[in-house]
């Protein structure tokens, strides 16, 4: 049997090669159900880990754009089950490492033990709950572990002296946060980004992530001079806004377009950050 959980995440993200590694964002069933499916599967080609939105409501820390994403897809019936079922077709064709985003609402009207145990049965490998703060995070993450999923706590420029503690509780990779604020592109990123990312470096005993603003191909070059791994996902599902509105206007061709061009630019990214040799 593969190995799955914090382990599959650990292997996927150090056996990148001279590459910093390539982990895009989507929302489970934006713009639609099939799309999505086929999305992932198309991504998990060139992605080392894919990180897979569960859609909500009430998201604290999502940007417009990943907000309206979330809407697509629930708005098109996606649940909290609903997107499990698509993790676990998605597992059934590809090993990409796969981490559920969540936030603690839904997790706790799942119930924790009981969100655990799907998430393993479906074959995903960690979690990320943005609006858990590392200081009530104990039980979640005990229960994670018991299941062999990794938890990823989020750290962001403000955190401090929290960071030794944050990051070395990491399992999976650690999730640097660029810039303060909600999830969006950007054009440039805080002077203080490298000391802080080798900040957390120093205290991680997993690869150190960067996200939030992460969008174009130079952002990813100068990422990798001392990042592990970067998250992208604005950048992506401002596309996949692209397809819902040519599938409203019923242009299947138009949709089958941008989706090919979506792929095209996700494996661009996700080859920007290879250092010369
Ligand atoms: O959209 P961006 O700016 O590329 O950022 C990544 C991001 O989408 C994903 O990791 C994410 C989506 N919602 C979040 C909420 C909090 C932290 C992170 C996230």
């Amino acid at each position: 049997m593969t190995t799955r959980g914090k382990v599959a995440i650990l292997r996927s993200l150090q056996n990148r090669g001279d590459r910093v590694a390539f982990i895009p964002f989507v929302s489970a069933g934006d713009p639609n159900e099939e799309y999505s499916y086929q999305l992932i599967v198309e991504l998990a080609q060139f992605s080392d880990v894919i990180e897979i939105g569960i859609p909500y409501s009430d998201p604290l820390a999502d940007g417009p754009v990943i907000q309206a994403g979330s809407l697509r897809a629930l708005k098109g019936g996606m649940s909290f089950p609903k997107a499990l079922a698509l993790i676990a077709r998605v597992r059934a064709v590809t090993d990409v490492p796969i981490i559920v985003f969540t936030y603690v609402n839904p997790v706790l009207q799942f119930g924790i033990e009981e969100l655990m145990k799907a998430c393993n049965e479906v074959g995903a490998d960690g979690l990320i709950i943005p609006d858990l703060p590392y200081e009530e995070s104990a039980e979640v993450r005990g229960i994670a572990d018991q299941y062999g999923l990794a938890f990823i706590p989020l750290l962001a420029l403000t955190s401090h002296d929290r960071i030794k503690k944050i990051a070395s509780s990491a399992t999976g990779f650690a999730y640097c946060v660029s810039s303060l604020g909600v999830t969006g592109e950007r054009s440039a990123f805080s002077d203080e980004l490298e000391q802080f990312v080798l900040a957390v470096k120093e205290e991680s005993p997993v690869p150190v992530a960067v996200g939030f603003g992460v969008s174009r191909p130079e952002h990813i070059r100068t990422l990798s001079a001392y990042a592990d791994a970067v998250i992208v996902g604005s950048a992506l599902v401002r596309r996949c806004a692209d397809i819902d509105q040519a599938l409203l206007q019923h242009d299947s061709e138009l949709a089958k377009q941008i989706f090919n061009d979506l792929i095209a630019f996700a494996r661009t990214l996700s080859l920007a950050g290879t250092h010369a040799v």
